[in-house]
């Protein structure tokens, strides 16, 4: 499994919580640091280029109203505002967390957490942490591609920019799906009108309304005066709902009576406001799927679903890299005022053999470092920060699939377990009928 490209800071006085929390994290981040004492915190962020902090609200044994996690919070916020935080706590005291995140926190979690839960949010916050930074990197840049695929997504984007058509951005992660949303704003006569972006899947569930639909002073007892949501900041203008596939269920109706209706209701407020919004929303998830699932509402798929342009992973338009490499190589030298360096024959090739998981954005990222690292006048692979196992593993996987990687650990474990069909079937947590099922499929035999 690849680990995310973060670092997370986490923060407890109880030495168990933190090895529990460094173990399980350590196999999906790429840097995990685990502090005890909170007078460390800020030097820590520093060294360690921390995104992401989970912070325990309870440092002191007998203190514990959260008081020191607010206030180490604030400090880190102060010094580093990008930073994003997650409150921990065992008392669940979600009054004192509900404080923590109205000033700023992402989110809060309760101890003893579920590993999965846990995940979630460390996810989202991540995530929170890029689009900070691709809103600060994105500018007017737009390079498409030559693929056949990607013009497609684009000459589609700058038809439907003319109209006020409803439509569905799909993608993988770093695909650009966002650049494309912004294209279709800045194609449209709405272009010097708001583009209010809304990542729906890092947004607190408990907030979810009073940001998207606002509220009015007395909604709530924090609602000292009116406030607009999202949907009127971004009025006159486009709204893009981002990870639209992550609303939770009973959520989704509250959106789609806004898409369908074109007014917005402020909480504590009877009176619906119209609005004058273009809608576009994006996902990562296959939403059909969703829908069969039942966890994504039909009615709402096919009210968002009016037009659905697809932007294909960077490994399904190969084509396209060597252009993507020449014209982020262009921009970040224009960007940090260097000279433009060059890359070898040899290497481009491995590079556009190289999977690309993360897509637009892995390049981006990779060539911007190399882009300042250099010191050559060529640019190596590992200024990009690739050793040379990670090409030529990639080389000589490139046409692995998911039923190879699943072939292939079966076979491993059944040669860990001797053969032994319970204790093969037990450790890849499935049963001994699947166990046959997936090796007659596979063709292995138990001999
Ligand atoms: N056509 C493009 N031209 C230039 N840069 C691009 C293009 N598409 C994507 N990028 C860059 O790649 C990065 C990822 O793009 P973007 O954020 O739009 O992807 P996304 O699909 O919305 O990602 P996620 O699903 O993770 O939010 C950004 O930094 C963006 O600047």
């Amino acid at each position: 499994m690849k680990k995310i490209n973060a670092s997370v800071l986490v923060i407890d006085d109880q030495e168990e919580v933190l090895i529990a929390a460094r173990l399980f994290l350590k196999r999906h981040f790429n840097e995990v640091t685990t502090l005890s004492n909170p007078a460390n915190i800020i030097k820590t962020i520093s060294e360690k280029n921390v995104g992401v902090v989970l912070l325990d609200m309870n440092f002191r044994y007998g203190y514990e109203n959260g008081k020191e996690g607010i206030y180490w919070m604030k400090e880190i916020a102060q010094i580093f505002p990008d930073v994003k935080i997650i409150l921990m706590t065992s008392y669940a005291d979600v009054h004192t967390a509900v404080e923590g995140i109205k000033l700023g926190a992402v989110d809060y979690l309760l101890k003893p957490w579920e590993n999965d839960k846990l995940l979630e949010i460390i996810k989202h916050a991540v995530k929170l942490v890029r689009k900070q930074s691709k809103a600060a990197t994105i500018t007017v840049d737009y390079f498409t591609g030559q693929s056949e695929a990607i013009l497609k997504a684009y000459k589609t984007a700058e038809r439907i920019a003319k109209t006020d058509v409803t439509t569905l951005i799909l993608g993988e992660n770093g695909t650009g799906k966002f650049v494309l949303a912004k294209y279709i704003h800045d194609q449209s006569i709405r272009r010097n009108q708001p583009f209010v972006h809304v990542d729906l899947g890092s947004l607190n569930e408990n907030l979810f309304e009073s940001e998207l639909f606002g509220y009015v002073k007395g909604a709530f007892t924090d609602a000292h005066q009116d406030s607009m949501g999202r949907f009127e900041k971004a009025n006159t203008g486009t709204i893009f709902l981002d990870e639209i596939g992550n609303v939770p269920l009973h959520l989704q109706s509250k959106l789609l009576q806004v898409i369908q209706s074109k007014e917005v209701i402020r909480l504590g407020e009877s009176k619906p406001r119209p609005l004058d919004v273009r809608i576009i929303t994006a996902t990562n998830e296959n939403l059909q799927q969703s829908v069969i699932d039942r966890r994504f509402r039909e009615d709402l798929y096919y009210r968002i679903n009016t037009v659905s342009i697809e932007i294909p992973p960077l490994r399904e338009r190969r084509e396209d890299i060597i252009p993507l490499l020449d014209y982020f190589i262009h921009y970040m030298s224009h960007k940090y005022g260097l000279p433009e360096k060059k890359v070898d024959a040899t290497i481009m090739k491995k590079l556009e053999a190289y999977k690309w998981s993360g897509n637009i954005r892995e390049l981006q990222n990779r060539v911007e470092r190399a882009v300042v690292l250099a010191e050559g006048e060529q640019i190596e692979l590992h200024d990009m920060g690739f050793s040379d196992l990670d090409i030529k593993m990639d080389d000589e996987n490139i046409a692995v699939t998911l039923s190879d990687v699943e072939k292939s650990k079966i076979q491993e474990c059944l040669i860990m377990n001797d053969n032994n069909i319970s204790r093969t079937a037990e450790q890849l947590g499935i049963s001994r009928a699947a166990l046959y099922r997936k090796m007659e499929k596979y063709n292995i035999s138990n001999t």
